[in-house]
């Protein structure tokens, strides 16, 4: 963020929280309404002013500090006069409507009634100074950078004053001694002042950023746009906002917040346009009062008092400061303002210093409270849930009030010292309540640089009490510091351009407020309103005799007068309390569809019914007309139709082209899915060549055991036949016949021992075709000897014999080469079986460790 943007001000709604705090005027007594019209001792400058106030305030039950308000009754003439405002045309009264409220703001329709005319000052018109908008003389082009300055501020984020310089142009004494300027404002950049080269008497040079730098040829207007309206809208919204101007004397303070009758300052523009807001906010009804006071050598005196110069005091109230006995006044209209600000100013302290012809002596303080609820009944009521300022939870009906106070203030300037006694005195407090405020707005600004502070001397001056709770982050506060623009008073300018700066470290916590408080006045009245109107009601049905009907007649200026203080978009702009129409409650249509035109003149009305009658006509004439061409027309394609197909038809391309982004993603998932089953269906084909190879070698072995189950038979043939051969032997052997008939075995030492008869043959039969036969060293061998057989085997089962040995193979195992014996397989033994074997493990090589396999 930029130096620029850091200095600007945030917007005031940006934390819209309801809080309890009320406000801290609180007011005078009940004597107010019946002491004498108002005349002023204080000003010796200013003839007495004997003009009545409009409504004064008065506490309900009385005493100081009561902050029960209520208006008194306006029975007598004088109080009857005190309600009486001159009224406005019809026609006036639609215009105000229609406008809107940038057209208001443009052209600000009062100015203020200035103080009277001393030898150099000249105001005019002073007592037509509450000019109309469309005679005074400010330019619309002046405006014409607020909006843009406000669009920008509203991007800004943190709550900090607005702060503001306003270098006046330079009076006759300046131009004599120095016609130049010691500050130069860049064109294109409204927010930089700077020391012109080559001033003397300083050793300032830095840059000076401000929210704003208002030059010389800035007018009044221009600094109520950039300045101050937000504030005063802010306030209309429920926020507490202060407006006050800081400078040394006859820099242009009174000038910048009253303005004279040519151009009104900031309080006629800042009063014009809350009028002009409640005249625009339809939805709403409004309570404005004002004060004024001022602070004279650390005195607090009341402008508005019936009692001139009463003295005011302040007190340590429950939330903040009070001012207690404070004269409030309702005001219903810019006019009632005027003659307010009049007795007021009148009544201020001014004197000629050597500096300022009528400079003021005296701090002032204006100030506006503005109570507001919806008129809409289906909004106004509060929330389930809200509580009262007190804290307690809101009864059934009670309704949501917004209660701010909007105070302008116009400090005394930094005195130099003078050649008048008086004024030196006075200059002492001015000087020492304005030095009390530097070192507050110090102090808070160290508070907000997190610095350690111990304590803020707000009660070292009454200024910085009467401004305590503003300061310390109640209120939206903007100040315009003035300077001048000599080199006379560099150093004064620039001792205000430090407290300028001070300003803007400050932090506000301005929050809105709105509440529900039976205590706020737009509340009292309201109730006030109902009763008398449930009392009138009553009386009429039963009639009454002479007295009671005057009672009833006092009654109803009563509810007339109440009905008149609260201000509406319709009866703002009609300020007589006697004009019936604008004292007519809404009615439920009303107060439903604020927004229509209700009160528009009924010939108005009229003439626009008539129009619409007239267009109505024709709109009927060209009806028939077109039917009577279209029933003539030859039935063709409509054209609306062929386009309704065209664009039907695009839609559906548009339609289709959506449809294929849309199928996109799933044409993708699909090209996945796909692409991870190609890849398990290769994993599976790869498992599958390994299994035919296995298969392979499976049918290889297969036909390998086929081949060695062939030898194998053949082999078993030619044992069997050997066994046969064997059996043949044994028969020969056992034949006790033909003993010459056996085949002779050769002689070994075994088969001599074995065999004493030499004429029969021995049979060796290995083990390795009868496991039951006993083993001896790793082979058995049986022989047998034919003779030992003969004797042996007389008594023998042949067959059974043949059973025993018929699996076994022959080898031919005889002495000499000429027996027969019996051996096992051969060397080929079971090379099937390790084929085998091999082909299972190389096939489970193959497939790995796949599940699947
Ligand atoms: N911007 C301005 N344009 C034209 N005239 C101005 C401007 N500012 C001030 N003046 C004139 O300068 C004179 C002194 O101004 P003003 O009384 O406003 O000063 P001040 O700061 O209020 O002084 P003090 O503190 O003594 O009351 C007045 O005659 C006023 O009209």
């Amino acid at each position: 963020m930029d130096a620029h943007a850091r200095a600007r001000m945030p917007p005031p709604h940006q934390t819209p929280k309801v809080s309890t705090r009320s406000t801290l005027f609180a007011p005078k007594t009940p004597s107010h309404m019946k002491s004498p019209p108002l005349t002023t001792s204080h000003n010796s400058n200013t003839p007495h002013h004997s003009e009545p106030l409009p409504n004064i305030l008065s506490p309900k039950e009385g005493g100081a500090g009561s902050t029960r308000l209520k208006i008194k009754s306006a029975t007598t003439p004088e109080a009857k006069s005190r309600l009486l405002v001159k009224p406005i045309g019809a026609r006036a009264q639609v215009q105000h409507a229609q406008r809107t409220n940038s057209d208001l703001l443009s052209t600000p329709s009062v100015t203020l009634v200035n103080r009277p005319t001393t030898p150099n000052y000249a105001p005019t018109l002073a007592d037509e100074g509450w000019m109309s908008a469309d005679t005074h003389p400010i330019e619309a082009s002046s405006m014409m950078d607020f909006d843009e300055y406000e669009n920008g501020m509203a991007e800004t984020e943190t709550e900090a004053v607005l702060v503001s310089v306003r270098v006046r142009p330079p009076n006759p004494v300046e131009l004599r001694s120095d016609p130049g300027s010691v500050w130069t404002m860049p064109e294109h950049d409204p927010h930089l002042l700077k020391l012109a080269k080559g001033t003397e008497g300083t050793r300032e040079d830095r840059d000076w950023i401000f929210d704003r730098i208002l030059p010389p040829h800035s007018d009044n207007g221009k600094v109520y746009g950039t300045s101050a309206r937000r504030h005063v809208r802010s306030a209309m919204e429920g926020y507490n906002a202060v407006i006050f101007a800081y400078g040394q004397t006859a820099s242009g303070k009174t000038h910048t917040l009253s303005g004279s009758s040519m151009e009104p300052g900031i309080i006629p523009l800042a009063i014009s346009d809350l009028f002009s807001q409640i005249r625009s906010t339809p939805d709403r009804e409004f309570l404005l009062r004002a004060s004024y006071l001022e602070l004279y050598n650390e005195t607090i005196i009341d402008l508005l008092s019936t009692v001139p110069g009463a003295e005011l005091h302040l007190s340590e109230g429950k939330k903040g400061v009070v001012i207690n006995g404070l004269t409030e006044v309702a005001v219903r209209s810019e006019a009632d303002v005027k003659k307010l600000l009049r007795s007021g100013e009148d009544r201020r302290k001014v004197g000629a210093t050597d500096w300022n012809a009528r400079s003021s002596r005296s701090h002032c303080v204006f100030r506006i409270t503005i109570e507001s609820r919806s008129r809409n009944p289906a909004i106004e009521e509060a929330p389930i849930g809200a509580r009262t300022p007190g804290g307690r939870l809101k009864a059934a009906g009670d309704k949501m009030t917004r209660i701010s106070t909007l105070s302008i203030i116009d400090l005394a300037g930094s005195e130099k010292h003078t050649s008048s006694k008086e004024r030196n005195a006075e200059g002492k407090h001015i000087n020492q309540s304005l030095l009390t405020l530097k070192l507050v707005i110090s102090k808070l600004a160290d508070l907000a640089s997190k610095r350690n502070v111990t304590h803020v001397p707000y009660r070292d001056s009454k200024l910085t009490r009467l401004l305590q709770n503003s300061l310390s982050g109640d209120a939206l506060i903007s100040v315009i510091c003035t300077v001048s623009p000599s080199s006379l008073n560099l150093a004064e300018s620039i001792s205000t351009l430090a407290f300028a700066q001070g300003l803007k470290r400050v932090v506000l916590k301005a929050q809105k407020k709105e509440v529900v408080d039976p205590h706020a006045l737009i509340q009292q009245y309201q109730n006030e309103i109902a009763e008398l109107r449930a009392q009138l009601r009553e009386k009429e049905m039963h009639g009454g005799n002479k007295t009671e009907r005057e009672k009833n007649e006092a009654m109803e200026k009563r509810l007339n007068e109440l009905k008149s203080m609260i201000l509406t978009s319709v009866n703002v702009n009609s300020p007589n309390p006697e004009d019936n129409a604008a004292m007519i409650p809404p009615s439920p249509a009303k107060m439903r569809y604020p927004k229509l035109e209700y009160d528009r003149p009924s010939a108005e009305l009229l003439e626009e019914l008539h129009a619409e009658q007239l267009h109505r006509a024709e709109l009927e004439d060209e009806v028939a007309r077109l039917k009577a061409e279209l029933a003539t027309r030859p039935l063709e394609p409509n054209k609306e139709i062929v386009e309704l197909r065209n664009e039907v038809a695009e839609l559906r391309l548009i339609a289709d082209d959506y449809e294929r982004h849309l199928l996109e993603p799933s044409r993708k998932v699909r090209a996945d899915v796909e692409k991870e089953f190609a890849d398990k269906m290769k994993t599976l084909e790869n498992q599958l060549d390994s299994k035919k190879i296995w298969a392979n070698r499976l049918d290889e072995n297969v036909r390998f055991i086929t081949q060695e189950n062939k030898a194998l038979e053949a082999r078993c043939l030619e044992a069997e036949s050997k066994v046969h051969q064997i059996i043949e032997f044994i028969n020969l052997a056992l034949s006790p016949t033909d003993p010459d008939a056996l085949l002779p075995i050769p002689e070994s030492e075994e088969v001599r021992e074995l065999s004493p008869e030499r004429e029969l043959p021995t049979l060796v039969v290995s083990d390795d075709f009868s496991p039951s036969l006993p083993s001896s060293g790793g082979k058995s061998t049986l022989t047998l000897s034919a003779s030992k057989m003969r004797a042996t085997f007389s008594q023998m089962d042949l067959a059974n014999f043949n059973d025993k040995f018929g699996t076994l193979t022959v080898s031919g195992k005889g002495k000499g080469g000429k027996g027969l014996g019996i051996g096992g397989m051969g060397g080929s033994g079971w090379g099937g079986k390790m084929l085998r074997e091999e082909s299972s493990f190389a096939l489970a090589e193959v497939a790995g460790d796949d599940d699947d396999f």
